[in-house]
C-alpha cells in the first residue's frame, strides 16, 4: 500500500486518497451486495481525494466536524487500513497514539510493552533496559501486572501514549489521545510532545480543541465530508474552520440537517471518474489521472474474492473426495 521513498524535506505525499465504505443495513443485504456486485447503492466515500505533502518537521492539526474523516485519513496514514485509491508516500516510521490503539487487552500491560517493542524489531536486550523507563512515564505502578481490560480508558491512554513515544517514530499520529487521562499526565505528555517537536518530528494531531491546534501546529489540514477544504499555515485555517463551525451553530436545526443531508448524499453518488475529470481538468494528462484513480483495495470486491476462493477449495475437495470413494469401491 505504501512506497518509501526518499527526498530532502519530504515526509508524508499523499496523492488523490479515496476511502469507500460499504453500508449495509444487514446480514442479507451484505450477501446480496457481495454476490450481486450492486455495490452502487451501499457506497458511501469517507474520503474524497486528498492530496498534500507534509515535510520533515510540519506538526499538523487535523480538524473537521463529526464524521468528517480525520480518523480514516489516519488509519490509513498509520497502515491500519488501506486507501481505495491514490498514492501514499511515507518517507519514516509511524507511531500512533490513540484511544485504546492496538493494545491487547487480554494481556498485562507489560506483556504490551514486551510485544510492542518486539514488533517493532528490539532485542530482549533492548526491551528489558527500556522497560524501567516505559512504566514510569506511564504512571501505572503496579497496575502493569494487571490485564489490559481492567485498566480504566485513562490508564490505557497512558500505557498507549508511553510505549508509542518510547518507541521514538519519525512520524507520530495523535488521535484525540491527550483528551482522555487526568489534566496531570496530559501536562505530561504535551511536554513530551513539545520535546518531539524541538527535536524536528513530523506529527499529525487530531483534536477537537481548536486552541490546542492553534497552540501546537504550525500547518492545519480542515477534512469535511471527506474532501479537503483548506490546508495551510495554523492561523488561516484555524480562522477559516472555526468560523464554518459558528456558521454552522448559527443554523436553524433545520437548516444544518438539511446541509449534512445533502453533503452526506454527495459522498454516496461519488464516483472514481468524477475524480477522473476533476484532475484532468486540473491539467493532468489523462492516463495519469486514470492510473491514479485505480482502485487498490476494495471492501467488496476482497469479499468477493474470499468467497470465490472458498467455494474453488470447497469444489476442488468435493473431486477429490468424490475418486477417492470411487476408487476405494473399485478395490
Ligand atoms: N468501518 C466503517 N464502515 C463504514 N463507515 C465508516 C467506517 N469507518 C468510518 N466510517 C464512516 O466514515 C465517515 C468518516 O468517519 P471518521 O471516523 O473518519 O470521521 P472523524 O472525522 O474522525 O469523526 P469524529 O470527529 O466523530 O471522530 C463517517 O461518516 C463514518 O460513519
Amino acid at each position: 500500500m505504501t512506497k518509501q521513498t526518499q527526498t530532502d524535506d519530504l515526509m508524508v505525499r499523499a496523492e488523490s486518497i479515496t476511502k469507500n465504505f460499504q453500508l449495509y443495513a444487514n446480514q442479507s443485504e451484505k450477501l446480496k451486495s457481495t454476490f450481486m456486485g450492486n455495490q452502487s447503492e451501499t457506497n458511501f466515500w469517507a474520503l474524497r481525494g486528498l492530496t498534500f505533502d507534509v515535510n520533515v518537521g510540519d506538526v499538523v492539526g487535523i480538524v473537521g466536524t463529526n464524521g468528517s474523516g480525520k480518523s480514516t485519513l489516519l488509519n490509513i496514514l498509520s497502515g491500519v487500513i488501506p486507501q481505495t485509491s491514490g498514492s501514499l508516500e511515507l518517507n519514516g516510521s509511524i507511531g500512533v497514539v490513540a484511544i485504546n490503539e492496538g493494545l491487547n487487552w487480554e494481556l498485562t500491560g507489560r506483556e504490551n510493552i514486551r510485544i510492542k517493542q518486539l514488533m517493532m524489531g528490539k532485542s530482549n536486550k533492548e526491551i528489558t533496559a527500556a522497560m524501567p523507563d516505559i512504566i514510569e512515564f506511564s504512571e501505572l505502578g503496579e497496575f502493569i501486572d494487571q490485564p489490559v481490560k481492567d485498566y480504566s480508558n485513562g490508564m490505557r491512554a497512558k500505557l498507549g501514549f508511553s510505549i508509542v513515544t518510547h518507541n521514538n517514530p519519525d512520524i507520530l499520529i495523535i488521535d484525540e489521545a491527550l483528551s482522555v487521562g487526568d489534566s496531570n499526565f496530559s501536562q505530561k505528555a504535551l511536554g513530551k510532545i513539545k520535546e518531539f517537536i524541538k527535536e524536528g518530528k513530523t506529527i499529525f494531531f487530531v483534536s477537537h480543541d481548536l486552541n490546542q491546534v492553534r497552540e501546537f501546529t504550525n500547518k492545519v489540514m480542515w477534512i469535511q465530508y471527506g474532501e479537503m477544504r483548506d490546508f495551510g499555515p495554523t492561523k488561516k485555517v484555524a480562522d477559516e474552520y472555526e468560523k464554518f463551525v459558528q456558521d454552522l451553530d448559527h443554523m436553524s436545526e433545520e437548516k444544518r440537517d438539511h446541509y449534512v443531508e445533502d453533503q452526506k448524499h454527495l459522498q454516496r453518488i461519488f464516483t472514481l471518474e468524477q475524480l477522473q475529470d476533476r484532475l484532468v481538468r486540473a491539467g493532468l494528462p489523462l492516463d495519469r489521472a486514470r492510473a491514479i484513480v485505480t482502485v487498490r483495495s476494495f471492501e467488496g470486491f476482497s469479499a468477493f474474492a474470499l468467497y470465490t476462493a472458498l467455494a474453488i477449495i470447497l469444489g476442488l475437495m468435493a473431486i477429490v473426495i468424490y475418486f477417492y470413494l470411487a476408487k476405494e469401491q473399485r478395490l
